[in-house]
């Protein structure tokens, strides 16, 4: 059973600072990590498997800094977001240079179980560069897994898949959670998320921004003020009821017809609104959210 530990992480690059004092423990099981592009994931990751030093702080694990110990290589398998660069290469021929890198005792029966295990064994004798999305996914897999290191940390790694093996892959990684390895893959799509992870770690803008089950997220996103517009058979007269409620915030009106109105306590309105709409004989023409985008989320989610 391995941890990870980082402990109050920062990494600069000139000026920028892409990971910003971020603490935290990646437990066995499978742990999302959640932010949006250039959040620094890609640098976190980068850190934890010992590829880029930390310009403060530490990363740990099981007690032992990753950086510059090269020990810790044995535990760790990084399957990286960019493409395989040995596309003339076989996915057997890749999987291989792997196992041998990591000088072990019978690389040839490492690679062909790490080829089993991602389900490549058939087309392992063709060229990386004539493989889907999904299969190349797979074997950058295989090739990370082919020491069975304990930790295995995947960057994007549902990006561009289809959906079918997109699955296939989650399968895959829920499997190896369940069987104790410390899974930490880096996401910017929340349902992709929630669908795998067990834990959920938030990065924005280089922060630690969020951490806790999906439920926790989820649950502090629904309860930031969000923002609605609105359409109605008679808008000032809505307008009115709403104000005087103390689960809106403000109302505007719409440039053109409509009302923007940001609403501080979700549960509430919803139940109120179609109370209002009744009571003062108006028609809801349109309800939309209008900021739900993942972006807003993450921005709340800092501003707090
Ligand atoms: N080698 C580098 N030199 C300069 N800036 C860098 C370098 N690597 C990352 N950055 C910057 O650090 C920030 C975090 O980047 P990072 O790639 O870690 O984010 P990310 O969350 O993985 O995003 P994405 O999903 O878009 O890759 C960005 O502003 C990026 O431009």
């Amino acid at each position: 059973m391995a941890e990870i530990v980082l402990d109050r992480v920062s990494r600069w690059f000139n000026n920028v600072v892409a990971v910003n004092d971020v603490t935290m423990r990646i437990t066995p099981g499978v742990t999302g990590l959640l932010g949006p592009n250039g959040a620094g994931k890609t640098t976190l990751m980068a850190m934890m498997s010992g590829f880029l030093a930390p310009s403060s702080g530490q990363v740990l694990l099981d007690g032992q800094p990753v950086w510059r110990h090269t020990d810790s290589y044995r535990s760790l398998g990084l399957v990286p977001e960019r493409e395989i660069s040995f596309g003339y290469l076989t996915g057997r021929r890749f999987v291989r240079a792997n196992a041998e890198l990591q000088g072990l005792d019978d690389p040839g029966a490492a690679t062909e179980q790490a080829l089993a295990r991602v389900d490549m064994v058939e087309p392992a004798d063709r060229r990386i560069g004539t493989y889907s999305k999904g299969m190349r996914q797979r074997v950058k897999i295989a090739a990370a897994l082919v020491h069975e290191p304990p930790v295995l940390l995947l960057d994007e790694p549902f990006n561009g898949v289809d959906p079918r093996q997109r699955l296939q892959l989650m399968d895959l990684l829920r499997e190896m959670g369940e069987d104790g390895r410390t899974i930490l893959f880096s996401s910017h799509i929340l349902e992709e998320v929630e669908r795998l992870a067990r834990h959920i770690e938030v990065v924005v803008a280089g922060r630690h921004a969020a951490s806790g089950d999906f439920s926790a997220i989820r649950r502090l996103m629904t309860d930031r003020p969000v923002q609605y517009f609105l359409r109605t058979s008679d808008d000032r007269a809505l307008a009115t009821a709403m104000v005087a409620d103390p689960s809106v915030r403000a109302v505007r009106f719409s440039t053109g017809r409509g009302l923007d109105v940001e609403v501080s306590d979700l549960g509430t309105f919803v139940h109120a609104l179609p109370v209002w709409a009744r009571d003062h004989d108006i028609t809801l023409l349109e309800v939309t959210p209008s900021d739900e985008s993942l972006e807003s989320v993450f921005s709340y989610l800092v501003s707090r």
